[in-house]
């Protein structure tokens, strides 16, 4: 009898395949946004993706919605969702939709909400347009999409406008939107960013609770490892377009391997002493590739890294490491 391995595993939601992003540059080779970057998301599961500024956080979102922006091009890799490969989203005959099978949720509320029609217009053109449900019933889909993002009073809600809703309220509206047609994919890009710690907690245990709920996969966009600590099952670091640890987020957050993931820890923890011994002199000029991309920030480089880029590799259980010389045990 054969064994079929595949059966027992699940579809992820999403697969990324070496992608990769460039930039074109006049009279210079392109400039990678992105490199050799794959991952996947199960369905149910939260990823957190962390980086700082710059990192190509945005960009990778744009990327897997279709829509990378100012001339960019993806050069490399494969994208699937459910098993499905994909290319551009915003093809009018892609099977994937935007909207409907992968949404995204970005930080500013009220400029995603058309001024103009009311929160339950907006929900029900969504389910309308994705979704064959005559208007009453996609009326009573809103109406159930409001009250499982915890608004208060949804039947008056459905006739107000964004204007009179408060930043967290507005946000409930944009995941109920976002979730209205089952998607299997959703991205939150710093959705939260701009709302009171007490209201961005409360947001993203509802948007925990709701992708949990609902099996669906949720791609977390964050510069606050904080965020990450609470509200995801793995952790992806990004650096300079590239994932530098993947890990189980109990074991990345008992104890970190790569040596920019120990920065990222420190700020978190609020030990300056940590920062410090981890902080290395920087180079005066940037190293020329192939150079491990931390190399110049790093504590731990030696010159190997210097000469050679390491591979992301599997330096514990379900944890993928690129450092040649990661904190183990
Ligand atoms: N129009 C563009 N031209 C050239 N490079 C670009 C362009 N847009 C984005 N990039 C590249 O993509 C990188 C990543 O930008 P991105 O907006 O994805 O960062 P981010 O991780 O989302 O940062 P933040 O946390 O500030 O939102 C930039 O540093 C730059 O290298
Ligand atoms: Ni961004």
């Amino acid at each position: 009898m054969t064994i079929h391995h595949s059966e027992t595993l699940i579809t992820p939601a999403l697969q990324l395949d070496h992608i990769s992003v460039e930039y074109p540059r006049y009279g210079e080779s392109p400039h990678v946004a992105i490199r050799d970057l794959s991952l996947t998301i199960a369905p149910g599961e939260i990823l957190a993706l962390v980086g700082e500024t710059g990192a190509g956080k945005t960009l990778l979102a744009r990327t897997i919605m279709g829509a990378i922006p100012g001339g960019g091009d993806r050069t490399t890799g494969e994208m699937a969702y459910n098993g499905r490969p994909f290319s551009d989203l915003g093809a009018s005959d892609s099977p994937i939709k935007p909207a409907r099978d992968i949404s995204m949720i970005v930080s500013n509320p009220r400029r995603e909400l058309n001024p103009v029609l009311t929160v339950g217009q907006q929900i029900t053109n969504v389910i309308r347009h994705h979704l064959r449900l005559s208007a009453k019933e996609a009326q009573h889909r809103a109406l159930e999409m409001l009250r499982a993002v915890s608004i208060p009073d949804p039947e008056r809600r459905m006739d107000a406008y964004p204007h009179e809703l408060s930043g967290g309220m507005a946000q409930r509206v944009v995941i109920a939107i976002a979730l209205a047609c089952d998607p299997g994919l959703v991205i939150s890009d710093d959705a939260t960013s701009a709302l009171d710690v007490t209201v961005q907690l409360q947001v993203l245990e509802l948007l925990q609770k709701m992708v949990s709920g609902k099996d669906v996969a949720a791609l977390v966009i964050t510069r606050d490892i904080a965020i990450a600590a609470h509200f995801c099952d793995r952790v992806a670091i990004l650096y300079e377009g590239e994932l530098v640890e993947v890990a189980p987020r109990e074991a990345f957050f008992d104890r970190p391997h790569h040596p920019y993931s120990i920065l990222l820890m420190a700020a978190f923890a609020h030990s300056p002493e940590l920062r410090a011994a981890w902080t290395a002199e920087p180079l005066s000029s940037d190293p020329p590739r192939p150079a491990c991309s931390f190399a110049h920030r790093c504590v731990r480089r030696q010159s190997r890294c210097f000469s050679e880029a390491p591979m992301l590799r599997t330096t514990a259980d379900n944890r993928l490491t690129r450092c040649h010389f990661p904190v183990e045990g």
